[in-house]
C-alpha cells in the first residue's frame, strides 16, 4: 500500500464534526466518504434511534464492530465514525492498525451548541441533554485523549480543519506505510 491510499479514521465526541469534515476531506482527496451511522442505517433500513429504542445500545455497538471489521473498504475511504465507536475495548486499536486515526475535539459549550437542535442522536433525546453531554464527556475523554492526533475544532472554519485534517493525514499515512512495510 503508498500512503496515498492509506485510510483516514475520524473519531470524537458527537458534535465535534465527524461527518461534515468527513465529506469535505473526502472530497478534496478524492477518497470514497464512508460515514459509519449512515451505512448501519442503510444495511439495517432503520435509523439509529431505532436500533437504539428496538435492540438497545449494545446492539448497535456489535453492528459498528462489524462495519470496522468487515463492512467497509480497506483503502481510499474516509470513514467518520461515530461519536461512541471507539468505546468497547478494542476498538481503537482495530482503527489504528487500518489506518490514520484523526480525533476532532471541542470544548462543551461547542458541542451543546452544535448538538442542541438535532433529534437524531438517541443518547441525547432525554429530559435533559445537557447533563448527558457532560456525563458523557468526561466519562470518554481519556478514550478520545489517547485516539490519535487531537485537532481542536472550536470557532475554526470547516476550511481551516478540513486542511488541517489532510496534512495530518498525509504525514501519518508515510509514518504508517512505514511501519507496516
Ligand atoms: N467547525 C465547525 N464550525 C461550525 N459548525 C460546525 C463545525 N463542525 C461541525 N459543525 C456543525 O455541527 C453540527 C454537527 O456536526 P457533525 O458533522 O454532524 O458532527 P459529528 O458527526 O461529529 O457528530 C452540524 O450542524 C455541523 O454543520
Ligand atoms: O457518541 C455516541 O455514542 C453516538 C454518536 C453518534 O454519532 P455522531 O458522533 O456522528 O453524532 C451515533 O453513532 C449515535 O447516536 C451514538
Ligand atoms: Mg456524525
Amino acid at each position: 500500500m503508498t500512503a496515498a491510499d492509506v485510510n483516514l479514521y475520524l473519531v470524537g465526541f458527537m458534535g465535534t464534526g465527524k461527518t461534515t469534515i468527513g465529506r469535505a476531506v473526502a472530497q478534496r482527496i478524492g477518497f470514497t466518504l464512508i460515514d459509519s451511522d449512515q451505512e448501519i442505517e442503510r444495511q439495517q433500513g432503520r435509523p439509529i434511534t431505532e436500533i437504539f429504542t428496538q435492540d438497545g445500545e449494545p446492539a448497535f455497538r456489535a453492528l459498528e464492530r462489524a462495519f470496522i471489521e468487515n463492512g467497509h473498504p480497506a483503502e481510499r475511504a474516509v470513514v467518520s465514525c461515530g461519536g461512541g465507536l471507539i468505546v468497547p475495548a478494542g476498538m481503537l486499536e482495530l482503527l489504528q492498525s487500518r489506518g490514520v486515526v484523526i480525533c476532532l475535539h471541542a470544548s462543551i459549550e461547542t458541542i451543546l451548541a452544535r448538538t442542541a437542535r438535532h433529534r437524531h442522536r438517541p443518547l441525547l433525546n432525554v429530559e435533559d441533554p445537557d447533563a448527558r453531554v457532560r456525563a458523557l464527556y468526561a466519562q470518554r475523554e481519556p478514550i478520545y485523549r489517547r485516539a490519535g492526533t487531537m485537532l481542536l475544532t472550536d470557532s475554526r472554519s470547516l476550511s481551516e480543519i478540513t486542511g488541517h485534517v489532510i496534512r495530518t493525514w498525509r504525514r501519518e499515512a508515510a509514518e504508517f506505510v512505514r511501519r507496516h512495510s
